[in-house]
C-alpha cells in the first residue's frame, strides 16, 4: 500500500492524494489591456495536463493581488470580475478530474515590476508597463535594483485588504485551497526578515513586529476563507544568510504562531531574499526543514525542492517527513508524474490512465 496515495483530509476536504504541484508562475498572460492578469488558453491547457496526469492538488501560480503586486507584467492577477470569470474555467475542469484546485496569493514587494525569466528578469525601471516596486523598507534587493518605496500603515492595511478581497474572488472562481505566499523575498517575505526589514515602527525589529504584516494577511484571508476549506502559507524556512536573516528556529517559532491563527498547512521552501548566496542544492534538500517543523509543531506540511522519483516521494510520506510533496520542474516535464508513481507504486491515481491500453 503506498503512503503517497493515500487522500489527506484538511478541515473537510479530501485531497485524493499526496501529489502535488508546486505553484509556478507562467509569466503568460497579457500585460495591459482588458484582459491584464487574467488566465488564457495557455494556463488552460498547462493545468489541465497535470490534472489528467493525476496530480491530487494544483496550487495554480503566484497571483497578484494587485497590479503593482506582479513579479512581472505577465503575472496572472485577481483583482478584477475578467480574472476571476477566466479562472473558473480552470476550476471547473480540475474538479471534473477529481484535482483540488489550490492557488497562491502574492504580492511581489521590492522583487516586482520584472522582466520575464526567459527574457533575463532584470528589473523593469520604466516605460508602458514597468512601475516602481514597494517595499517594507528603502533596501534595493540587489545591485541594479530600484529602490522600493516604503510602505506606510495606510499601504500596508491597504494590501492586506487586497489579499482578503483576492480570497473572496478565489472563492468565487472556484478554489477549494488557497496559499499565502509568505517565501521567496517577495512581500511577506521581505516583512519577516531582518536583512530586508529595517522599519524601526511596529512592522519592524523584533520577531514579533516583523510576523506582524504576515499574520495580518493570514487573519484577513482566513476571515473570509470557509471553516471548512484549508488556508496554506508558503515560507521560506531560511535565507542561508550567515547573519541578519530568518533562520530554521525563526520557522519552527513562526509555525506554531501560523497554526494557532488558521493556517492548516504550511508549505516549506527557502531562499529568495538575498541575492547570489550558496545553497546546498541537492535532492530534497529541503525536506529537513518540513520535517522539522511537523515534529515540532504538529502543524501539517508540504515538502518541495528536488523530489523527482517515485521511491523518494513515496519515503518522504511513509516516514512522515511530511503530509504530501509539491513538485516543481518534474511536473514541467512529465504532467503524468501521477499517474507513473501510481503505476510504480501501486497506488491509484484516481483518473484514467491511457497509457495501460495493449498494442
Ligand atoms: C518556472 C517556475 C516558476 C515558479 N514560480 C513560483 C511561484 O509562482 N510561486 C512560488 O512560491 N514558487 C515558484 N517557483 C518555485 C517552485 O514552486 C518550487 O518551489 C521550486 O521549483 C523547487 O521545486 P522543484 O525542484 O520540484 O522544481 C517556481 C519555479 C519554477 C521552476
Amino acid at each position: 500500500m503506498s503512503a503517497l496515495f493515500e487522500p489527506r483530509t484538511l478541515r473537510s476536504l479530501t485531497i485524493p492524494n499526496r501529489v502535488w504541484m508546486a505553484p509556478m508562475c507562467q509569466y503568460s498572460a497579457e500585460p495591459s489591456g482588458p484582459e491584464t492578469g487574467a488566465a488564457n488558453d495557455w494556463h488552460f491547457a498547462h493545468y489541465a495536463a497535470r490534472a489528467t496526469g493525476g496530480t491530487g492538488l494544483i496550487l495554480l501560480e503566484a497571483t497578484a493581488v494587485s497590479p503593482e503586486g506582479r513579479i512581472s507584467p505577465y503575472d496572472l492577477g485577481l483583482w478584477n470580475d475578467t480574472q476571476t470569470e477566466a479562472l473558473r474555467r480552470i476550476t471547473r475542469f480540475l474538479k471534473g478530474q477529481r484535482t483540488v484546485p489550490g492557488i497562491q496569493l502574492a504580492h511581489a514587494g521590492r522583487k516586482a515590476s520584472t522582466e520575464r525569466p526567459w527574457k533575463g528578469g532584470a528589473p523593469i525601471t520604466g516605460g508602458e508597463h514597468g512601475w516602481r516596486p514597494v517595499g517594507p523598507s528603502p533596501v534595493p534587493f540587489d545591485e541594479g535594483h530600484p529602490v522600493p518605496e516604503e510602505l506606510t500603515g495606510e499601504g500596508i492595511r491597504e494590501i492586506v485588504g487586497q489579499f482578503a478581497a483576492a480570497a473572496r474572488r478565489a472563492l468565487d472562481a472556484g478554489f477549494e485551497v488557497v496559499e499565502v505566499h509568505g517565501a521567496h523575498g517577495y512581500l511577506i517575505g521581505e516583512f519577516l526578515s531582518p536583512h530586508s526589514n529595517r522599519r524601526t515602527d511596529a512592522y519592524g525589529g523584533s520577531f514579533d513586529n516583523r510576523v506582524r504584516f504576515a499574520l495580518e494577511v493570514v487573519d484577513a484571508v482566513r476571515a473570509v476563507w470557509p471553516e471548512e476549506l484549508p488556508v496554506f502559507f508558503r515560507i521560506s524556512a531560511t535565507d542561508w544568510l550567515e547573519e541578519a536573516g530568518w533562520t530554521a528556529d525563526d520557522t519552527v517559532r513562526f509555525a506554531a504562531l501560523l497554526k494557532e491563527h488558521g493556517v492548516d498547512l504550511l508549505d516549506v521552501s527557502s531562499g529568495g531574499n538575498a541575492p547570489r548566496v550558496r545553497i546546498p542544492v541537492g535532492p530534497g534538500y529541503q525536506v529537513p526543514f518540513a520535517a522539522r517543523v511537523r515534529t515540532e509543531t504538529g502543524l501539517p506540511v508540504a515538502a518541495v525542492g528536488l523530489i523527482t522519483e517515485a521511491e523518494q516521494a513515496e519515503k518522504i510520506v511513509a516516514n512522515g517527513e511530511a503530509d504530501a510533496v509539491l513538485l516543481g520542474r518534474e511536473l514541467l516535464r512529465n504532467p503524468s508524474w501521477a499517474r507513473h508513481a501510481a503505476r510504480e507504486l501501486g497506488g491509484d491515481a484516481h483518473v484514467p490512465d491511457p497509457y495501460h491500453r495493449s498494442v
